[in-house]
């Protein structure tokens, strides 16, 4: 009897993996912000398909390998981090957690990871790049949409760079919002209460639209690389990275504009549903990249042993939205620390059970593809 009641407190509250924080988290949040948070767009393709298109790789791992210096760390934007990955940038973070941006920056500095800032977020970017002044000072990047209003994009911009943001993501993907059910269905507001102080917006102009017309009234649908990317250059010194390619196509031209990097990215399937999986996008974005510009990825990514698919498909480093929103929910700061020690640990024994002393070792020969009518298919 005493037993199962261990047994049972134990299983209801041990939490080993990111489902385990969703779970937590799913607890916590009100129906509205959970759908707001998990929904992709339409009929649900594409965020459904951003995580199980990696169920199709399969790990090939090398024995006796001398493991025991293992090193996870890489370096991106010119500093150190301890493992490859980042936070990408998500608007609304205290509708998780009411510390929301602040809590997450203390969570990437406390694992030595970098960040994305987003436009919408619920905290300065001054606030947020202050939070992150660990031991070691972590790095900021805004993420930036190609808006209307031109000046306000040029300030955020300014304040972004002398608040000591290394580089700008700018979103592309985003003409308009995708097409989302669950906020139309449920009228979708920001809560009361929350500023998005680098739109320059108080509580109550916010509470007076839907998220789709803020967004509509804010982004601009006539940008283009001729008229966005050289401007930008103009008026920044930081990196430039294009958010939301998926092609081939747009790598080429990321590339013709002097760009920094491209993240591959489909907005975690909340734009255009029925795009393609991130981790199906990106052998073709690898390949014309040509090892000219960086290339990065998002969507979908749940555990170590994605992080290192993406590697081994040519990605130097992946960023994550949702379990960091998981992870406010569940325990705020601590939550996102917990998200982030989970993926660190998976990533790490991954790498030593596949025979990988450094992250330089990841490579097409640590995967295969798994085939229902015959051996792995080697890549
Ligand atoms: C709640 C939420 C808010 C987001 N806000 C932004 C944003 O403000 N700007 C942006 O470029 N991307 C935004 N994204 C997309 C993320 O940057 C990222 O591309 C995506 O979450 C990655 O997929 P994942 O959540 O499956 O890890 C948001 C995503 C979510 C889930
Ligand atoms: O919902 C999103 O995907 C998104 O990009 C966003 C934009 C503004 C506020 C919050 C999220």
């Amino acid at each position: 009897m005493e037993e199962k009641t261990v047994i049972k407190s134990m299983s209801s509250e041990v939490v080993l993996s990111i489902e385990d924080i969703k779970e937590q988290a799913s607890k916590k949040l009100p129906t509205v912000a959970r759908e707001f948070f998990n929904s992709g767009s339409t009929s649900q393709i594409t965020v459904h398909e951003n995580s199980t298109a990696y169920q199709k790789y399969r790990l090939r791992p090398r024995v006796l390998v001398n493991v025991s210096k293992a090193d996870t760390s890489t370096t991106v934007f010119g500093s150190k981090i301890s493992f490859p990955l980042c936070v990408s940038p998500a608007g609304l973070q205290a509708m998780s957690h009411p510390d929301g941006e602040i809590a997450t920056s203390k969570a990437c500095a406390t694992r030595n990871i970098h960040m994305g800032v987003s436009t919408f977020s619920n905290y300065s970017v001054e606030e947020v790049t202050r939070a992150g002044l660990g031991v070691e000072p972590i790095k900021h990047a805004m993420q930036l949409y190609t808006m209307k209003d031109r000046a306000l994009q040029e300030r955020i911009i300014k304040r972004a760079e002398a608040a000591g943001c290394v580089a700008i993501l700018l979103t592309a993907d985003s003409p308009v919002l995708g097409y989302r059910y669950n906020e139309w269905r449920n009228d979708f507001r920001t809560p009361a209460g929350l500023a998005f102080p680098m739109m320059e917006k108080s509580s109550e102009q916010i509470l007076a639209q839907t998220h789709d017309d803020g967004f509509l009234a804010m982004n601009s649908d006539s940008h283009s690389w001729a008229e966005d990317i050289p401007r930008l250059r103009s008026l920044t010194k930081m990196e430039i990275w294009i958010k939301g390619v998926l092609t081939a196509e747009d790598v080429l031209l990321a590339r013709e504009y002097g760009c920094d990097g491209v993240i591959v990215s489909n907005h975690g399937g909340r734009q255009l549903d029925d795009s393609p999986a991130t981790i199906d996008a990106l052998p073709e974005c690898v390949k014309a990249a040509e090892g000219k510009i960086r290339v990065h990825i998002d969507g979908g990514i749940r555990s170590g042993a994605d992080i290192f698919k993406a590697l081994a498909l040519g990605a130097e480093c992946c960023w994550i939205g949702r379990p960091v929103i998981w992870g406010l929910a569940y325990d705020g700061e601590k939550g996102v620390e917990k998200a982030l020690q989970i993926l660190y640990d998976e990533f790490r024994r991954c790498m030593m059970l596949t025979g990988c002393s450094s992250v330089a070792d990841i490579s097409k020969a640590k995967i295969g593809i798994a085939r229902l009518d015959g051996p792995l298919a080697r890549l």
